[in-house]
């Protein structure tokens, strides 16, 4: 039994995540805990909202709350939408909680002991009227390449390009709109990235288990040179400046900046789920303290990655503490809305919260997991989707189901029945499904999402072709008893084909083998003699059909949805 620990990118707090958040973190990253876990290893899966910095500070002024009520509302929502995707989350944390705020203090702390934070004076623009320094996204003015008037501090969004709060033309708060503003010399903690670029380099190099598109992420970065960058900010909402446990000095009106305490949040998540636990959280994290048989897991979208591969291990590495960092590390293209952009600013795609609205999270789940952005970005359309669902879920999954369970029960009073001989369908139904578990365990393990999936409808398809083989309709009048070996191991391959569908489309598997009554410990990957796997239900045990497994997409709801949620003329 492997101990494995995963994270998926920590969602950012200011809103409800869209499709491709799900799909290029959250999503697979259940799909793989949930696979592990049927493997019977030990896994823990962390996530947690990211709470800190600007744009949280703003959505919450914007929706006129103190930015903690605001948080609170949105983690809220963001947990219960994972409940509605069923997303098994071991731990779902907050990076506003205390655990995150003392880890980033100590890491900070280390890291200037190790000679890697620096304070350094910064001119920074100063509102008189507001009585604080401005960070970036905080002033707004006219862009002086475009001449766009509401250019924010960090960037145009007219024409795109960087700046400097100190570049705008004409200046003003955003916080009061006071043009009353000055530059002012304040000092500032920076982690200083180019001590640590050669060690992160000799890591980098060492590194097995990252894809190509991670590595050349990362090199892009370090063949670029890093740069010491800031680590606080001028905010009240963030973790407190402090130095060995006490306010630092000169820092009482700023924070950590969001970069830097993020991903300690991985962390600082852990050890909440161990303090509710009764858990050891350091077993899963430092090597020296029981982590050193750990395989640790990372997903993440594409912009993610170097902050993951280098970011992230200045500081774990800076430590010199003996922290786990990742193994093996899953990196996602864009999921695209019909081409373009999904957006949380402007709103564009369908958000968690809605697609719960219009259908099942398990179809979800299998649309995103089957057309997974993985090699390439993936485009969302209503249309592909109504395919998808309608031939994967609706044709070859649930009519399978319906047909074999329904003749069962006109015919063999549904319960599993007795009679017949294992024969040659049998054989090549056993060797054909030996094959693809093994195909389908090898692209789960290697996080080939899609092609996991494809071999899962594989499996569902090989039921479909094995009935055809055995024609249990037709026999019936002739040869009852060749009906019912036919029946009986379609019933048994039904077992097979829910149980490999699990990691994926969890709530429906769960309706297959219930209908099936298998205990829920004979659940876990099948392995073993493929005779013995087929022939495990017990002759008389009684299988009743469930409601209907998947409702098919109509064009009327097309049609619907993309009147409602846009779609096309969007791209
Ligand atoms: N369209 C997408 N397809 C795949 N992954 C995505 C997509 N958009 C964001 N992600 C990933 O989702 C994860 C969570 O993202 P986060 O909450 O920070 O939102 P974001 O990246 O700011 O997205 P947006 O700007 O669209 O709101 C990150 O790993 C990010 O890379
Ligand atoms: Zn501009």
């Amino acid at each position: 039994m492997a101990r494995i620990l995963i994270t998926s990118a920590l969602p950012y707090i200011n809103g409800v995540k869209h499709l491709g958040n799900l799909a290029g973190s959250m999503l697979p990253a259940d799909v793989y805990a949930r696979f592990q876990r049927l493997g019977g290893h030990e896994v823990l899966y962390i996530c947690a909202t990211d709470e800190h910095g600007t744009p949280a500070e703003l959505a919450a002024s914007e929706a006129g709350m103190d930015v903690r009520a605001y948080c609170d509302e949105q983690h809220e929502i963001q947990q219960r939408s994972g409940e509605g995707f069923s997303l098994s989350y071991d731990y779902f944390g907050r990076t506003s909680n205390p655990e995150t705020a003392r880890l980033t203090q100590h890491f900070a702390d280390v890291l200037e002991d190790k000679g890697l934070i620096e304070e350094v004076l910064e001119h920074q623009i100063f509102s008189i009227d507001d009585d604080r320094f401005l960070p970036d996204r905080y002033v707004e003015g006219t862009c002086p390449h475009c001449g766009f008037e509401r250019a924010r501090g960090d960037q145009c969004d007219s024409c795109g390009r960087l700046l400097e709060p100190t570049d705008l033309i004409e200046p003003y708060s955003k916080v009061s709109g006071s043009k009353n503003l000055e530059v002012r010399g304040t000092k500032h903690l920076h982690l200083m990235q180019t001590k640590m670029a050669d060690r992160i380099r000799t890591w980098a190099d060492a590194a097995s288990g990252w894809p190509s598109l991670a590595k050349s992420i990362a090199y892009k970065w370090l063949d670029e040179g890093l740069r010491d960058r800031a680590i606080t900010r001028d905010l009240k909402w963030g973790v407190p400046v402090a130095r060995n446990g006490a306010p630092r000095e000169g820092f009482e009106n700023k924070v950590f900046y969001v970069w830097f305490d993020a991903p300690i949040g991985y962390l600082g998540a852990t050890a909440e789920w161990a303090a509710l636990n009764n858990a050891d959280w350091e077993s899963w994290w430092r090597t020296d303290k029981g982590a050193d048989d750990v395989t640790y897991v990372q997903f993440m979208g594409k912009d993610n990655v170097a902050f993951h591969t280098v970011s992230f291990p200045a500081t774990i590495l800076g430590s010199e503490e003996p922290w786990k960092t990742v193994d093996k590390l899953k990196a996602f293209n864009w999921l695209t809305w019909y081409g373009g952009k999904f957006s949380t600013s402007e709103q564009r795609g369908v958000f968690m919260d809605k697609a719960l609205e219009i259908m099942p999270g398990d179809y979800w789940r299998w649309y995103l997991t089957a057309n997974a952005p993985e090699g390439s970005d993936s485009a969302f359309t209503w249309e592909h989707f109504q395919s998808v669902i309608n031939k994967d879920l609706a044709d070859v999954l649930g009519n399978y189901v319906n047909r074999v369970l329904r003749f069962n029960k006109s015919r063999f009073e549904a319960v599993v029945p007795a009679g017949g001989t294992w024969g040659e369908n049998e054989d090549w139904l056993a060797a054909e499904m030996n094959v693809r578990l093994e195909a389908a365990a090898a692209n789960f393990e290697a996080m080939e999402f899609r092609k996991a999936a494809a071999e899962v409808r594989g499996l569902w398809a090989l039921g479909n072709e094995y009935l055809t083989r055995a024609e249990p309709w037709t026999k019936f009048k002739t040869d009852p008893e060749g009906a019912a070996v036919g029946v009986r191991t379609a019933l048994n391959f039904m077992a097979i084909m829910a149980i490999v569908a699990q990691p994926i489309i969890p709530v429906s598997a769960r309706t297959i083998l219930d209908a099936l009554s298998i205990p829920d410990g004979n659940r876990n990957w099948p392995k073993g003699d493929a005779k013995a796997m087929l022939t495990a239900l017990p002759v008389g045990l009684s299988v009743e059909p469930p409601e209907v497994l998947f409702k098919k997409i109509e064009e009327d709801d097309i049609a619907a949805w993309t009147e409602r949620f846009g779609g096309a003329e969007q791209g």
